[in-house]
Formats: C-alpha cells, structure tokens, sequence
C-alpha cells in the first residue's frame, strides 16, 4: 500500500491506495482532506485507522491510538506500507508537518513530486516547468490518464481544462495533442470575499446569493465573487475554442466549486452550447496514481 499526498494551501487531502491484479493503484478507501492545524494529531490516526481495516486487524481504534501516542506504529501496520508520495504548495513548514506525523506510520521519508518538462505523454508548456504548482500539474496528469475521466472523456480533438477552486481558484488548458498551454491563478471564492472584508471599512464577510442584479450588500459580494471566479473559466473556455476550434470539455474539482459551479452552467449556457460540466473528486491524487503506475511498468520493463 502506498500514501498519497496533496498538500494545499488550505487543506492536506490523503489517500491509501494499493494495486489491483491488474497494476492499477486503487483508492482503499475514501480519500480524506485534514486542515494543516489537525495533521499531527489527524494524520497519523487516520493512516492507522485504514491500514488497519485493510489488514482487518482486531481493535482498529486502539491502534490507531497506539500510532497516534507511540514512537513506532506495529510492525504489521508499518510493513503494509510501501511509501508515501505527494504534491506539497505549501510551504516548507507544511511539509515538516507532514513528515513528523507520519514518522510514526513508518514513513522516513516523502517522495514529492516536481513538474518536469514531461509527464506520461503530457508536456508542460510552462517558461519555467518547475516554476509551476506541483499540485496544478499532478491534477492535469489526473485529467490526462485518470479512468475515471474515461468515463467523460475528451475526444482526441478537444482541449481539456481543469478548473480548481481552493485556496487560490486555477484555471489550466491542455492542447487536443496533449501539451498544457497555460493557465489562470485568480484568487479564490473565499479569498475574493476576505480581501474585500479586510480591506475596506465597510464591507463586511459577505453571506449573501448570487443573483443576476444584486440588491444588497452581500448578495452584492456574493455575487460578484461568483461572477469573476465564472468569468475566468469562461474567458478561458472561450480562448481555448477559438484557438483549437473545438469546445474545451471542462473539469471541475476543489473545495469551494459548490458556491461557483451553478454560476459557471449559466454562463456557459448563454453561449448558445450544450457544455457539460465533469465533476472530479480528486484530479491530483489520481496523477499521483498514475506516476506510480508508471514507475511500476518502468521496474518491470513493461
Ligand atoms: N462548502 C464550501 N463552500 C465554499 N468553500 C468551501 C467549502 N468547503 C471548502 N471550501 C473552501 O475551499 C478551499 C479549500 O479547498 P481545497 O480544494 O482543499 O484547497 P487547497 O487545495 O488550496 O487546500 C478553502 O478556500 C475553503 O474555504
Ligand atoms: C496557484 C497555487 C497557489 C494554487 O494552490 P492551491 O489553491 O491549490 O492551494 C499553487 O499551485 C502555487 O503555489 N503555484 C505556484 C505558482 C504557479 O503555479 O505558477
């Protein structure tokens, strides 16, 4: 069983997986996404908690705790446990979190993931590739290969974009031949509302809805927010069309897309075409899958 990592500016989300007969690494159970405060005393239980389930040892609970207050975890929980491996946007602090909590897992180490020029046939089209978000690229290799986006796929002559709403709300385009062409970094619904909350004298922390003509102060906020999250994807849907000449089929994943997503289908639907909106749980975690997948085949020369 492996440990996969997406380190976010807001919250760590972790998933275990393990590879089925096929070589497929396989969530083992629901990925979970812990606050940055909570990942000493979180992290550690949680591993425990699944490795334990998975093994169907007695008294998960109690293990859990033995992990969670003890140096080492039992031997049978540590040896199940091949490695971790993860995206980390940060910061270093955030980093050396992760890696004392899972110390007791039997984790001496991460192996985090950097952009590179390449990535399972996706080629990154940034100046600087590794100036790039590790988690922006892991969610594009998500979309790239996941099959569970078989499932809504692209045509071979479509562009893809995943649009991720977190802390900051990404919005990234790959070419119908498979090169990332670039992207938007907007700030994200929440720090949209907080700045205008915090940087003026009379605005307060907006809970209002979106509506086409606000008429208060916070449906005013509200709305604006949602607009200019909804205006971004749409410039970039309407960009990437007329430069491929085919319609981006568009991805949506992040923990703030519940408060945009309705905004975005009705902006798209004043275009005049039929766009489906693909909900992804976890883009980056499945990219992460695939590069395990990949070093898999690499060791056995497939
Ligand atoms: N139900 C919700 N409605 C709106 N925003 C939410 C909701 N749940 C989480 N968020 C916001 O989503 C962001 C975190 O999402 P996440 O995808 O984990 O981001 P990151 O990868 O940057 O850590 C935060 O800004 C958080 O406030
Ligand atoms: C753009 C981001 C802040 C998004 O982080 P998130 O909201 O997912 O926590 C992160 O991917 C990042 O720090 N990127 C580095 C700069 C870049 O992608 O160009």
């Amino acid at each position: 069983m492996m440990l996969l990592l997406d380190s976010g500016n807001s919250r760590l989300k972790v998933a275990l997986v393990c590879q089925d007969a096929a070589g497929v690494w396989q969530y083992a159970a629901e990925p979970v996404a812990l606050t940055h405060d909570a990942v000493e005393t979180e992290l550690p239980t949680w591993v425990a908690e699944r490795l334990a389930e998975r093994l169907a040892e007695p008294s998960p609970a109690g293990l859990a705790a033995h992990v969670a207050t003890q140096a080492t975890a039992s031997l049978a929980l540590t040896g199940s446990l091949q490695g971790a491996i993860g995206v980390n946007v940060a910061g270093p602090q955030a980093a050396e979190r992760i890696a004392r909590a899972l110390l007791p897992c039997g984790i001496g180490s991460i192996d985090w993931q950097i952009p590179g020029d390449a990535t399972l046939g996706l080629r990154n089209g940034y100046r600087v590739p590794t100036q790039l978000g590790s988690d922006r690229w892991m969610g594009l290799v998500g979309i790239w290969t996941s099959v569970d986006v078989q499932t809504a796929p692209a045509s071979g002559q479509q562009p893809r974009q995943l649009v991720n709403f977190g802390t900051a709300t990404t919005v990234d385009t790959i070419s119908p031949d498979g090169v990332f062409v670039g992207g938007l970094i907007v700030p994200g619904w929440n720090l949209m509302r907080d700045a205008l909350a915090q940087r003026t004298a009379q605005l307060p922390t907006a809970a209002g809805s979106v509506l086409d003509f606000p008429a208060d102060t916070h449906d005013a906020i509200t709305s604006g927010s949602a607009a200019a999250q909804a205006g971004a994807v749409l410039r970039q849907w309407m960009i990437a069309r007329a430069r491929f000449g085919a319609p981006p089929a568009l991805y949506i994943t992040g923990g703030a897309s519940d408060a945009v997503i309705a905004e975005i289908a009705q902006l798209l639907a004043l275009t005049g075409v039929l766009v489906p909106l693909h909900r992804v749980a976890h883009p980056v975690l499945d990219g992460l899958r695939a590069v395990l997948r990949q070093r898999a085949n690499h060791a056995i020369g497939a």
